[in-house]
């Protein structure tokens, strides 16, 4: 049968009100829309180290011997309210925090100093704090914090536990003993480990408990906001005394009188309440130094800013130390406009963020080729870091670079996230990450605690839209533009030549070495 019905036959819904209708305005929780603001200004400091009074002096000494004289913002804004809201442990649940706040602003020590504080005043030995951190470096770093304040002064057993110097039962040995009478007794008070090994041990350590447990942090909390990729937080939740949900009504309070509290720190903390919400936050109170200002796009604050407080979700603050460059380039011209960089403007402790292991390779060796045949200039010392190097002489690159022995040192992401190197001068991100969170922590190696930094991302006209798109997502407009005149490079021309040369007859014999090593090996013995 034919039919006839004509398109207008058909009940068209709403051919007219599409492009009318109002953007609907996002209504943030009450935790989320009203956050305590912290200062982003390192340098204009207002409390001395003596200046929270809450704080127990032994603290106080280990902190001026480290050579602080006065407290960050997020420092003065938590460690006083953190250690007073412990005073109704026994009657109450505790707030949950989320904090937000620059990279290098100082928001390791706004956990380890209340933790300490607060579990030291009560001796019995049992596991009471729990710090996550995505990553092993970062966890023997908090592990090293945590260790120089509780160190010939507490009475209080800090242990980290990571996959590779001890076996699980090895592990096991330092954190728990059994008793005939007790039981499984804990011989700790503090464990700092990453998610990995933290669920082998809920999983098969015997007697591993986590019901006694005051504080779990999770540092870098973002990075834990992705439910699929970490299902090993509901391990954690299952394990704790009370693993409900987070209303606090008279019969569940009866009943569980004390909730593990949970204390969220990132440079990149989402505020999407959805992401927060499988966490099981109870109550949170935000920290942040992000906020809406009047007029303005959004942006960091100072302690003298008026915020206009409202939608800020996902979006990131950096330290006001840093400055941000971006060097438009083709793929080609790239490493030859970074040598160019680092010679002419006499760059000096430089850590530079590339995509792949092959590729921190290629260019170490290029820039140390390169700095061979530079007969202009001085030796250039740079090293590699990347999962093809060992721990020991990673760690060994690291200490190097913090004594000024490395000029440039080249890796992949593993140094992106809250790793904490002395006095880094730049960063170059020699490829436009893909995401703003990437591209916030990368930038944060440099300009941490009051210091000054610069940034420097490579462009090429290809990415260019994808990363004024990451600018903009992170909130950021002030990235200026370095010109490299491509008359500058020709100069190493004739070098750039004669290093891939160099480089591809030091690969030949390479893989001659290799080959004949394998043959070796694979030769059938004579004897058989
Ligand atoms: N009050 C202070 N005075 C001087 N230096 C400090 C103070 N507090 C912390 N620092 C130093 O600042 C540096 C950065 O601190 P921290 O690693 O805690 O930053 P962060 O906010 O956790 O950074 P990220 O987000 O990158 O992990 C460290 O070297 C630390 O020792």
């Amino acid at each position: 049968m034919e039919d006839n019905s004509k398109p207008s036959d058909f009940t068209l819904i709403d051919t007219h009100g599409f492009k009318n209708n109002k953007k609907v305005k996002r209504v943030l929780p009450e935790w989320l829309a009203k956050p305590t603001i912290v200062s982003v200004d390192l340098n204009k400091l207002d409390v001395p180290i003596e200046g929270i009074q809450e704080l127990d002096p032994a603290l106080i000494k280990k902190l001026r011997n480290k050579g602080y004289t006065h407290f960050f913002p997020v420092q003065t804004q938590l460690i006083p309210w953190l250690i007073n809201v412990q005073q109704f442990w026994y009657d109450r649940w505790l707030r949950d925090v989320c904090i937000s706040a620059p990279t290098g602003s100082g928001k390791t020590l706004s956990y380890v100093l209340p933790i300490i504080q607060t579990l030291q005043e009560h001796t019995t030995r049992q596991l009471r704090a729990l710090i996550v951190l995505p990553t092993k470096d970062l966890a023997v770093q908090v592990f090293k914090v945590f260790s120089y304040f509780i160190k010939n002064t507490f009475d209080l057993k800090v242990v980290l536990l990571e996959s590779t110097k001890l076996t699980l039962i090895k592990e096991k040995e330092k954190i728990l003993r059994y008793d005939k009478k007790r039981g499984w007794i804990s011989l700790v008070d503090i464990i700092v480990t990453t998610p990995g090994r933290l669920a082998d041990h809920i999983y098969y350590t015997e007697g591993f408990s986590l019901k006694c447990l005051r504080f779990l942090v999770l540092d870098e909390a973002d990075s834990f906001t992705n439910i699929l990729q970490n299902d090993w937080l509901y391990l954690v939740n299952d394990s704790l005394a009370y693993s409900g949900p987070t209303i606090c009504n008279l019969n569940v309070l009866e009943k569980f009188p004390q909730r593990t509290q949970r204390l969220l720190f990132s440079a990149t903390l989402t505020q999407d309440p959805e992401k927060l919400k499988f966490l099981k936050l109870f109550e949170p109170k935000l920290f942040t130094s992000i906020i809406k200002r009047k007029n303005t796009e959004l942006s960091a604050v100072t302690a003298t800013d008026e915020p206009v407080r409202g939608d800020f979700v996902g979006k990131y603050t950096t330290p006001k130390e840093l400055k941000e460059y971006m060097v438009l380039c083709p793929e080609e011209n790239k490493p030859l406009t970074l040598y160019h960089l680092i010679r002419s403007k006499s760059l000096k402790r430089v850590i530079c963020f590339v995509k792949s292991k092959l590729e921190v390779h290629r260019l170490a060796r290029l820039l140390c080729k390169l700095s061979e045949l530079d007969t202009n200039n001085s030796p250039l010392r740079v090293n590699e870091i990347s999962s093809d190097v060992s721990q020991k002489v990673h760690s060994k690159y690291i200490k190097q670079f913090s004594a000024g022995k490395i000029d440039v040192l080249i890796c992949t992401d593993s140094l992106a996230r809250g790793i904490d190197i002395d006095q880094i001068s730049c960063v170059i991100l020699y490829n436009v990450p893909k995401y703003p969170k990437n591209y916030i922590h990368r930038i944060g190696r440099t300009a941490r605690a009051g210091h000054k930094g610069k940034a420097i991302t490579f462009v090429i006209p290809e990415h260019e839209q994808l990363f004024h798109k990451v600018l903009y997502s992170a909130g950021k407009t002030s990235v200026k533009n370095i010109i490299v005149d491509v008359s500058n490079l020709e100069q190493y021309e004739q070098m750039y030549i004669d290093a891939l040369k160099s480089l591809k007859t030091e690969l030949t014999v390479k893989s001659k070495v290799i080959n004949k090593k394998v043959r070796k090996k694979n030769k059938p013995d004579s004897k058989m």
